[in-house]
């Protein structure tokens, strides 16, 4: 596909996106309940999960181009096009478990210029929507991140620039305590005990990232006693957090590299992700060594 055809098909796929998301979040009224069925990664999903994947997975999917719709929330890739179109990957909703207490959310989306399962060095856009007190875009392409407000029906651009500030100031932690490892507790400790430090968590990575990216940072869902993977997934959430934080000035990694240079084997492979300012980056990956 020739670089002015696959700027088209994002703008659309970015478009669809964003004119989707307040329907989504009108139509998680009703829907907070569980489904009676597992996503591929073994988790009960909820009514909304199950919904807004159907819904995203028509609109993406006729997209002109567009030749894979994959998701979290379904097992196998839906092939749709031409070979030789983009793919996207998505998480239609990040955090669902935060349904029930009626907190944070997001859809996160990945296009990628390679079939899928894929390494996040083929992604040529990334983004998310956020579903807090106002829906807000965050869309990482040709180097910049911009930041929309989405209000149903336009996409009004806030800031065309994005950075992470230089002096971090949050952080977050994924997964409980007695399962990590004794090294990332260590670093934990090390983060917590800065007075310039404060803790974020919210139980959704969209939320907690978006964290990061406004005051600076860190977030991490590390791996974990049982599960040396952890629990984020590489194609839908891993790989275009990642891709969004490094195009903001941020670094990623799995622990020792960065998580756009991690191959993938499967389409539902985890990924231990931590994200935010170089420097915690850095402090982070000696910590692990
Ligand atoms: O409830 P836990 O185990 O702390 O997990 C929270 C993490 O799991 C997630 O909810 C996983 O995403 P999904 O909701 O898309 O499955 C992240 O958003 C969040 O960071
Ligand atoms: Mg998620
Ligand atoms: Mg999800």
């Amino acid at each position: 596909m020739t670089g002015r055809d696959a700027g088209r098909v994002v703008d659309e796929v970015v478009e669809t996106i964003a004119e989707s998301a307040p329907e989504i979040r009108q139509g998680l009224v009703g829907r907070r309940e569980d489904a009676d069925a597992e996503n591929p990664s073994g988790e009960t999903q909820a009514e909304a999960d199950v919904w807004a994947d159907e819904l995203l997975a028509d609109r993406l999917s006729s997209i002109d181009g567009v030749c894979q719709y994959a998701s979290e929330e379904r097992l196998e890739t839906i092939d749709c096009g031409d070979e030789g179109g983009l793919s996207v990957g998505v998480d239609p909703l990040d955090g669902s478990s935060n349904l029930k207490s009626n907190n944070t959310m997001g859809t996160v989306f990945g296009i990628y210029d390679d079939p899928l399962p894929a390494p996040g060095t083929s992604l040529v856009a990334s983004g998310w929507v956020l579903y807090g007190p106002i829906t807000t875009m965050a869309l990482a392409r040709d180097g910049v991140v911009e930041k929309y407000e989405l209000t149903g029906d336009d996409r009004n651009l806030v800031d065309d620039d994005v950075s992470l500030p230089d002096d971090p100031l949050v952080y977050g932690f994924g997964g409980r305590v007695p399962h990590w490892s004794d090294e990332f507790e260590a670093y934990v400790r090390e983060i917590e005990s800065d007075p310039d430090h404060k803790l974020r968590y919210g139980g959704a990575m969209i939320g907690d990232v978006n964290q990061v990216l406004t005051y600076g940072g860190i977030f991490a869902y590390p791996a974990l006693e049982g599960n040396p993977r952890g629990k984020l997934r590489l194609q839908f959430e891993g790989n275009p957090i990642a891709h969004l934080v490094e195009t903001a000035g941020g670094s990623s990694t799995d622990g020792s590299q960065s998580i756009l240079e991690v191959e993938p084997d499967e389409l539902h492979d985890r990924v231990p992700l931590h994200v935010g300012n170089d420097e915690l980056i850095e402090r982070l990956e000696d910590a692990l060594e």
